[in-house]
């Protein structure tokens, strides 16, 4: 027989099969058709023994990142790039380190306890309107999404369903954090879900300028806290830490969220809260971010109205303020109190559930930073331990600080200068970020001595910018004691008569005349 009878006898073949098949399925009884798939099915395993499993980029309806995928991903990358035809390259590690994984339709053998495993790597496409808003990805315009399937013998179920799966996630885990490009998320510019970038900021707690005690008490309880799973676990507490970063403007809040970040190996979420619609939109993102990172809202006493809303209702109704901060948080968005003219409608009963709620507790290992330069205009409840657990006040530079200063910018540990900027710090408030612009070269050939000697003038303009300011003060005051005692003369000489005034104090009366 020819090729093209072949092919022809074959189609006429399927198509009689399928035919009967249809057949069956509309004349046969209903039980008589179940026994025959049934039938089928065992028959299909007999001679196709295999299990299949796929491990989807992204999971549920929301289309969340699947947690498993990326450390699949990492685990196969080894073995696929000794033995895979089509790789994809990626840089990773602070674009320092090339990682490989294997491409669309590519399949790797793995083999574990003797056994050997079958991966493959394939595309779906995605139904249209999916990856839209909402989705944490929904700036990604990829229409098709990945998936691995890994494919056995159904006699080693229990060996791949237990030790071996345990052991792809452990290590691809493990192989993730060693390769793990830090991000900096945002929700900026009225955008409804995060964007990121790659987090690239050099600070590091050496680099900070602050007393070395309180700089090893906050690195201790950082580290402390990294290492607290268990701990966590076993007092029925959600794995998270709040630390309140307090003071002037140019004291390195900013600096240190960045060195923390660095410490821990951790992701930033810079939580725009203007730009947040309302307390359910809060409460989305907080779902969206992962575990291992930092939750930062900057200038917490400017982003919105919140302070002291509690302290106005509390003024109002006492005993329905819990009330009305319940049902203002569980109702959605409608009844909350808007912002300060921002456009935002999240409430304090919104970022108190968001620090400390049920909510919060989504995915553990993380921690929530709060920014200000105003500690005394926060409301109390949105500071209290628990919520913001460990208040970290900076300040203005030190003689210590200062130190650490003149190590990074001049490579200096000690010069015949440092006294006389000891002595002008002691009694100079000037912030580390004016100590650091002076000790910057402006110019190749500015030396060490040149940007201590710039710094001595700073200090010493500072100085007497501060103590004209004190005298100006102290002047003021001197007037506001003056007045109190004219307003006391005005008041005696209203309900006494002039003779007893007379006596009582002639001097304010002469001053007052
Ligand atoms: N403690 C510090 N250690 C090292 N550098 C510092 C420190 N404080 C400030 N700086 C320097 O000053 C610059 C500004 O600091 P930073 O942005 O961290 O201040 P901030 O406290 O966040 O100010 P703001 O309250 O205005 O946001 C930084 O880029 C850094 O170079
Ligand atoms: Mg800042």
């Amino acid at each position: 027989m020819r090729v093209p009878e072949q092919w022809a006898g074959a189609a006429s073949t399927i198509l009689s099969f399928f035919f009967i098949l249809d057949m069956i399925r509309r004349w046969c009884p209903r039980e008589l058709y179940r026994r025959l798939t049934t039938f089928l099915l065992e028959l299909d395993r007999y001679f196709y023994p295999s299990i299949r499993v796929s491990i989807h980029e992204f999971t549920g309806s929301n289309l969340r990142p699947h947690e498993a995928y990326p450390a699949v991903e990492a685990y196969l990358s080894v073995n696929s790039s000794k033995t895979v035809k089509k790789l994809k390259a990626e840089m990773v590690k602070d674009r320092r380190k090339l990682v490989f994984t294997m491409d669309e339709n590519e399949r790797v053998i793995d083999e574990f306890q003797g056994v050997q495993m079958t991966w493959i790597s394939s595309k779906t496409r995605t139904p249209q309107g999916q990856g839209g808003p909402g989705t944490l990805y929904s700036g990604n315009p990829e229409p098709e999404r990945r998936h691995y399937r890994l494919v056995f013998h159904k006699r080693y179920r229990e060996l791949v369903f237990g030790p071996y799966l345990e052991h792809v996630i452990k290590t691809g885990k493990e192989i993730c954090q060693r390769n793990r490009q830090r991000k900096l998320f945002t929700n900026g510019h009225h955008r409804s879900s995060w964007s990121y970038i790659l987090f690239d900021h050099p600070a590091t707690f050496e680099t900070l300028a602050m007393e070395p005690e309180k700089k090893t008490k906050i690195i201790k309880d950082l580290l402390t806290f990294k290492e607290s799973k268990d701990f966590y676990a076993r007092i029925g507490k959600a794995w998270k830490r709040g630390y309140l970063l307090y003071g002037p403007p140019g004291t390195g809040k900013s600096t240190m969220i960045a060195a923390m970040a660095n410490l821990l190996e951790y992701d930033i979420y810079d939580l725009e809260l203007t730009s947040v619609a309302g307390n359910t939109e809060l409460r989305r993102l907080l779902t969206e971010t992962t575990g291992k990172s930092i939750i930062v809202i900057e200038d917490i006493d400017c982003s919105l109205d919140l302070t002291g809303q509690r302290k106005k209702v509390a003024g109002k109704h006492p005993p329905d303020v819990k009330k009305d901060m319940g049902k203002s948080s569980k109702s959605g968005d409608k009844g909350e109190s808007s912002g300060s003219g921002t456009g935002s409608k999240v409430t304090l009963s919104g970022l108190l559930n968001f620090i400390d709620g049920l909510w919060s507790a989504c995915c553990g290992e993380r921690i929530i930073v709060f920014t200000t330069n105003h500690v005394d205009k926060l409301d109390p409840a949105l500071t209290r331990r628990g919520r913001m657990d460990m208040h970290i006040k900076l300040s203005y530079c030190s003689f210590e600080a200062f130190k650490v200063l003149a190590k990074n910018y001049l490579q200096l540990e000690d010069h015949p200068l440092f006294q006389s900027i000891r002595n002008l710090m002691e009694v100079t408030e000037i912030t580390p970020a004016d100590v650091a612009e002076s000790l910057m070269p402006k110019s190749p050939d500015q030396d060490a001595e040149r940007c201590l000697r710039i710094l001595i003038q700073a200090l010493q303009e500072a100085k007497e910018k501060q103590e004209a300011e004190e005298k100006q003060e102290a002047k003021k005051e001197v007037k506001e004691k003056e007045c109190d005692k004219v307003s006391l003369w005005v008041l005696l000489r209203k309900y006494l008569t002039p003779y007893t005034v007379f006596h009582l104090d002639p001097a304010i009366c002469v001053q007052r005349e």
